[in-house]
């Protein structure tokens, strides 16, 4: 069977995209056994994730995300802005404006068109933040998880623990050069404390409304940038009091702007999309 893919881009945090409304895939190979063939950087096509456009019954379209290592996250930040680009300029969703079913929930992103009449930058809203622990899910006497000490190889390291959907534990440091994102991070994902594992971020903070970020993210390693991951790290930041609501952050593949919205205490993401490359591979 061939397999019209697109090869696509947010922030360096690369995805393969194909549409399977017709089940044609699922019904030959599992999402996860594809997404681990295609995201290998030597004998795949090489990303960060495998997304796959999906019917849905009760939004406008259905989004599945498959990390590197073949397992399903709940969502992905970068990956839905390049699926709404996707979307709407292969015509399959004729609005601005949809309602994306997820793992994580309802998801809605938001495109800008740009001069060639395609997508150029998405904001999402990316919902609310989860903040209490059992639902994180992360194992801790405390409701919240603020700066709380997690033991990592007998010494203590300060995790705050937040949920896009997915996942989240964030690190604040002096330094994002010399953070320790490949030492720590796969100890902090895989620790017993939390039993879907986690990502997690390393930030700085620069201002009241700027920071650098890197990630290790669950599943995929250390990548160029983290949607869910940067509106976690501003949630986390605000319940530190580092920051205001509206940052500017600085990741390895670019800048995000994450604001949160104090009225209904949803978070906004606002973002690049990029198509890199058409192609089709024989399944
Ligand atoms: N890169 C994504 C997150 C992808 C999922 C993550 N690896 C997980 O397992 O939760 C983003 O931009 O949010």
């Amino acid at each position: 069977m061939e397999l019209k893919f697109s090869k696509m881009e947010g922030l360096g945090n690369d995805f393969v995209v194909i549409d399977d409304r017709e089940q044609l895939v699922e019904n030959k190979v599992s999402y996860n056994d594809l997404s681990i063939r295609v995201c290998d950087r030597h004998f795949g096509i090489g990303a960060d994730g495998l997304i796959v456009v999906l019917n849905s019954e009760s939004h406008d379209i259905k989004f599945r995300i498959f990390n590197p290592d073949g397992s399903e996250p709940e969502m992905c930040g970068n990956g839905i802005r390049c699926y709404a680009k996707y979307v709407h300029d292969n015509r399959i969703i004729n609005k601005l404006e949809f309602k994306v079913d997820t793992l994580a929930g309802t998801i809605i992103p938001k495109v800008n068109i740009g001069e060639d009449g395609l997508v150029d930058t998405v904001k999402v809203d990316m919902g609310e933040p989860i903040l209490k622990t059992k639902d994180i899910p992360f194992i801790s006497e405390n409701e919240i998880a603020i700066s709380e000490n997690l033991n990592v190889d007998g010494k203590e390291v300060k995790v705050t623990t937040v949920s896009m959907g997915n996942p989240h534990a964030i690190i604040f440091v002096d330094d994002i050069k010399t953070a320790p994102v490949s030492t720590l991070g796969p100890k902090v994902e895989t620790h017993e404390r939390f039993p879907e594992k986690t990502n997690v971020e390393f930030i700085n903070i620069i201002s009241r409304n700027e920071m650098n970020m890197r990630v290790w993210e669950r599943g995929a390693g250390e990548t160029l940038a983290c949607g869910t991951g940067a509106s976690a790290s501003l949630v986390a930041a605000t319940l530190n009091n580092f920051t205001d609501n509206k940052v500017l952050i600085h990741l390895l593949g670019g800048d995000l702007t994450i604001e949160l919205d104090k009225n209904n205490n949803h978070v906004f993401k606002t973002g690049p999309a990029t198509l890199v490359f058409d192609g089709i591979l024989k399944i």
